[in-house]
């Protein structure tokens, strides 16, 4: 029997990583409040706020019937020059966001937090996170106010979506790519390798 593979997140962009992987996980939002831990330190906020969001849903599954289960949850943010910013809080702070970024690097940091429920009723957790550079192209105004109101950017931690129309306003990565649309593959099957799990043993 296939063990259960929970995304604790909403983001289309996590579920669609893991599906094309071959793991078709069971999408449970956290509702997790983000605003409730702080940190100047970014793989710090994003590490808490991922375990934040997997351990309110592995307490949920811990509830019912004992089962076997890994909880995945997940949280990015971009660091540039030192600030920490998540989603753009509106269009114009997505222009102004990018008016700043481009031309520049920024780190895109990713926390990854895999509860792992066992049927004996015991769990036990892995918190990584992992950095990728991002070096921005330079878009004009006109391209910035584009691709704002395209509406891509509002959804995504660095304000673009690598795989859509933003990756024609970035340059190059230095790191892992899939870390950088919100979910490290390798990082994914580094961790599950650590608890003992095959991530092949997911695929259906
Ligand atoms: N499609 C796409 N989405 C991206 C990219 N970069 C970041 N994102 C999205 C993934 C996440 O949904 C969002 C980062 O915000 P969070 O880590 O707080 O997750 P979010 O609040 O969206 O969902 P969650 O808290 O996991 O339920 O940005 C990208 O390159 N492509």
């Amino acid at each position: 029997m296939l063990p259960r593979f929970i995304l604790a997140s909403q983001s289309p962009a996590r579920r669609r990583l893991l599906q094309q992987a071959g793991i078709e996980p069971e999408c449970m939002p956290s509702q997790f409040d983000e605003d409730s831990i702080q940190s100047p330190n970014p793989s710090h906020l994003v590490e808490s706020l991922a375990i934040g969001k997997a351990t309110v849903i592995a307490q949920k599954l811990a509830k019912s019937s004992p089962q076997s289960a890994v909880v995945l949850g997940c949280d990015s943010v971009l660091a540039i020059n030192g600030e920490i910013h998540g989603k753009p809080d509106s269009p114009s702070h997505a222009i102004e966001r990018w008016q700043y970024m481009r031309g520049r690097v920024g780190e895109l940091y990713t926390g990854h937090a895999l509860i792992q429920l066992l049927p004996t009723g015991s769990s036990r957790q892995l918190v990584r996170c992992a950095m990728t550079q991002v070096h921005f192209a330079q878009p004009t105004d006109r391209q910035i106010r584009a691709y704002v109101a395209s509406g891509e950017p509002l959804h995504c931690a660095g304000c673009f979506a690598l795989e859509g129309k933003g990756s024609l306003f970035i340059e190059r990565l230095q790191g892992c790519h899939t870390n950088v649309i919100g979910l490290s593959m390798p990082l994914l099957r580094q961790m599950l390798g650590e608890m003992d799990c095959d991530v092949t043993a997911f695929w259906r």
